[in-house]
């Protein structure tokens, strides 16, 4: 196994203001890695740092050769806009952009590409339907549809399973299960303890700063998860205070 993407001594923020610190380690190439925490402790900001959304403030991320042939970054639903008038063909076929360029028409083959990707993930027959018009676990489909046409090496996924029922979490779990198989690296933000055990060999702990990083058994331990919302909430300590629960109030509260 070779490195894919090496973190090394990566600090992130916003504004200038660290939200995550010092995190150094290695995906390996064809790994398939949770990535877990509280909240507020800073996954969704790792995720975009590798995707290259954001750039660290300190520190650096090194990717290897196989990142050339292609990354598909799935951001939380929240961050879609869904009032984008699209069909849910427009949307899928947004995962062609690099085989075919922006503007490049969908030839036969890409059309039949697409309706295969459709069929993977249920959605046979929603060609024409708009986005704004599916419920989240239809959109969470079609988004899985892009990444299967993006055909990356990397997929990373944030909070792919949220709010979505069993049977499409179960559909799409497959899905990851293939892309894990057929040697793509697998990035996944994830809330649920039991499924990061069942389906994810690799697991990266972040409270703000990295718990531990390793073979999932060894890091989803109880003392681990409770230094990690120890450390998540310490760090919200010294914040100004904020009533929603909700560790996201740090800096907007200041
Ligand atoms: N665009 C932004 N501007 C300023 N601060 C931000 C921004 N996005 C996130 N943060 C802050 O960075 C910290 C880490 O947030 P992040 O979303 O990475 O956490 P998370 O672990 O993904 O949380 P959750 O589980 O709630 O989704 C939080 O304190 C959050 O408020």
């Amino acid at each position: 196994m070779s490195a894919i993407i090496k973190l090394d001594n990566l600090t992130l923020g916003y504004d200038g203001h660290p939200a995550v610190h010092h995190v150094s380690g290695t995906f390996e190439q064809g790994s398939m890695t949770a990535v877990v925490g509280p909240n507020g402790s800073g996954k969704s900001t790792l995720l975009k740092a590798i995707a290259g959304v954001i750039k660290p403030l300190d520190g650096s991320i090194i990717r290897g050769s196989d990142w050339r042939q292609g990354m598909a970054y799935l951001p939380q639903s929240a961050e879609i806009d869904r009032s984008f008038p699209a069909d849910v063909t427009d949307l899928v076929a947004l995962g062609l952009w690099k085989q075919r360029g922006l503007f490049g028409g969908i030839s036969r083959a890409d059309a039949e590409r697409l309706e295969a990707a459709l069929q993977a993930v249920g959605l046979a027959g929603f060609e024409r339907r708009g986005i704004d018009t599916l419920s989240g676990g239809q959109l969470q489909r079609a988004l899985f549809a892009r990444v299967l046409l993006q055909d990356a090496k990397v997929i990373l996924l944030d909070e792919p399973f949220t709010a979505i029922d069993e049977r499409t979490v179960s559909d799409l779990i497959g899905l990851v299960r293939r892309w894990h198989g057929e040697g793509r690296t697998v990035i996944a933000v994830l809330h649920d303890a039991e499924m990061v055990r069942q389906v994810f060999p690799q697991t990266l702990l972040l409270a703000r700063e990295l718990i531990d990083w390793g073979p999932t058994e060894a890091v989803m331990t109880r003392e681990n998860l409770r230094r990690s919302r120890g450390m998540t909430e310490a760090w919200d300590e010294h914040a100004p205070w904020h009533e929603d629960g909700h560790n996201h109030g740090h800096e907007a509260a200041q």
